[in-house]
């Protein structure tokens, strides 16, 4: 199922629940905006190459629009779209007052050099630069960006409209970027975690869990614990490997991590610090001498406790979903389940936290940045990931008491809370007509 079918199933399930009227219904699944550009540029070879660059910008009935912009050679409008919609949802979950947008290049960001990409970003950005906006929507880095990009996007930007650090978030720390954004999608993702397994009476030292990246997370007294977790982790980038690091550091034993590169396993637990350190030297985990190279494609699958995937989307479907083995997913990536697999985990028992709940960090440190940039007081990191804290657990909170009202699922509970949300607005502001 392509991601916009998934995601808009899961929204009608919700509309269903909470008992919409199906002309707010249908009005809250229409995109504002979509926008769609050429990006030509020249190669460092002097010959010209043309790149598709896509905003959706899903809505902004509870605020600015928000959200990232993607460099993958699988952009495509439908799923920016999708991805749009579900970021309208996560920050209603979230509780922040923004609406939902995402961005994207259908390019290989690893084929091109950093002249290059830095003339694509501009190139974007002066196309849709009247299009957003600091009070309008709001970009952010997300799969093949990073800090570097949104300083690009800032420095194009305010050629238009003065200097305008806020019309990014997640840029370098030297251009009024938030300490600890780096690590939030990660952070979140960890207290996310915590909140879950505490609801079952447990705690992160003493679970395992598999993220597109395998974490084995061994109880402090392993003989003590008859239920030890193991966590499995896809994904090694910017939200799997700080997922993985703050994971490890508070006390669980990552044993199996992928990217797309390669997989490596150790039953005896990664050590996560050496692997960043290879993946950043050799643009990838492939290689790494710590453990032992495994078939990326059988991550997934580890037996373990917790299933971290932290990469692309619908990964886990009903071709894989029986042979999960893990007892608790989260979902540090967006959409990585599919409906259908959720249907097939369900009835195993699996639990899952879903994206809009569990990567909520992300965005969550972004609010808190463009705080900072407005009121132009800069926050020390130490607020800044105690805040987090407050905002994830809440979310979770919230999140429960919606699947008790509704006698649902997480994934369910987290879509009802955020629908909710967007709909109040959307009525409170005359818009359902
Ligand atoms: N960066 C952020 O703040 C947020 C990101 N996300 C989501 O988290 C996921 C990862 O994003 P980032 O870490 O920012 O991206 P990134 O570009 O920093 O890293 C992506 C990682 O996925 C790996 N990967 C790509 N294809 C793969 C495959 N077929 N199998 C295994 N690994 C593969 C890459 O090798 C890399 O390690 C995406 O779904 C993104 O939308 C969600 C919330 C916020
Ligand atoms: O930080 C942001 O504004 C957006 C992050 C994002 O793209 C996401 O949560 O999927």
């Amino acid at each position: 199922m392509n991601a916009l079918a998934a995601t808009s199933r899961n929204f009608k399930q919700a509309a269903k629940l909470l008992g919409l009227d199906s002309k707010l219904e249908k009005s809250l699944l229409i995109p504002f905006r979509e926008i769609k550009v050429e990006c030509t540029i020249p190669k460092d070879d002097g010959t010209l190459a043309s790149y598709v660059g896509f905003r959706v910008q899903h809505d902004n009935a509870r605020g600015p629009m928000k959200g990232g912009i993607r460099y993958h050679h699988e952009v495509d409008p439908d799923e920016v779209n999708a991805l749009a919609q579900l970021m309208t949802w996560k920050t209603a979950v979230a509780n922040i007052p923004y609406g939902g947008a995402k961005g994207g290049i259908g390019c290989s960001p690893g084929e091109l050099s950093i002249s290059e990409l830095e003339r694509l970003t501009r190139v974007f950005t002066q196309k849709i630069h009247d299009l957003i906006g600091i009070h309008t929507d709001v970009p952010a880095p997300d799969m093949g960006t990073n800090s570097q990009t949104m300083a690009w996007i800032l420095d194009e930007y305010s050629k238009f409209h003065g200097y305008s650090p806020a019309v990014v978030t997640g840029k370098p720390v030297d251009l009024g970027g938030s300490l600890g954004r780096d690590a939030a999608t990660g952070r979140g993702v960890l207290f996310a975690t915590e909140a879950l397994l505490a609801e079952h009476g447990k705690g992160i030292a003493g679970q395992r869990f598999v993220i597109q990246i395998l974490f084995d997370f061994f109880p402090k007294k392993p003989n003590d614990d008859p239920c030890m977790l193991c966590l499995a982790f896809q994904g090694f980038g910017n939200v799997g490997s700080w997922a993985a690091q703050l994971i490890s550091e508070a006390g669980g034993k990552v044993i199996a991590i992928s990217d797309v590169t390669g997989a490596v396993k150790n039953s005896n637990g990664l050590d996560i610090t050496k692997l960043m350190k290879h993946s950043s030297e050799n643009r990838g985990i492939k290689g790494f001498d710590g453990g032992d190279a495994i078939d990326p494609r059988s991550l997934l699958t580890e037996e373990c406790d917790v299933l971290i995937p932290a990469a692309l989307g619908g990964v886990i479907n009903k071709d894989n979903a029986n042979d999960i083995k893990a007892k608790y997913i989260i979902e540090a990536a967006n959409h990585p389940t599919d409906p259908e697999a959720d249907e097939i985990l369900s009835k195993k028992g699996v639990l899952i936290l879903p994206d809009i709940l569990a990567n909520s960090g992300g965005v969550t440190v972004s609010y808190f940045e463009w705080v900072q940039n407005i009121q132009g007081f800069m926050w020390d990191e130490e607020k800044v990931n105690t805040e987090l804290k407050t905002y994830m657990t809440r979310g979770f909170r919230d999140v429960k008491e919606m699947c008790r009202s509704h006698h649902c699922d997480l994934r369910m509970g987290a879509f009802t809370l955020g629908v909710n949300r967007v709909a109040r607005a959307t009525v409170l502001r005359g818009w359902e007509a």
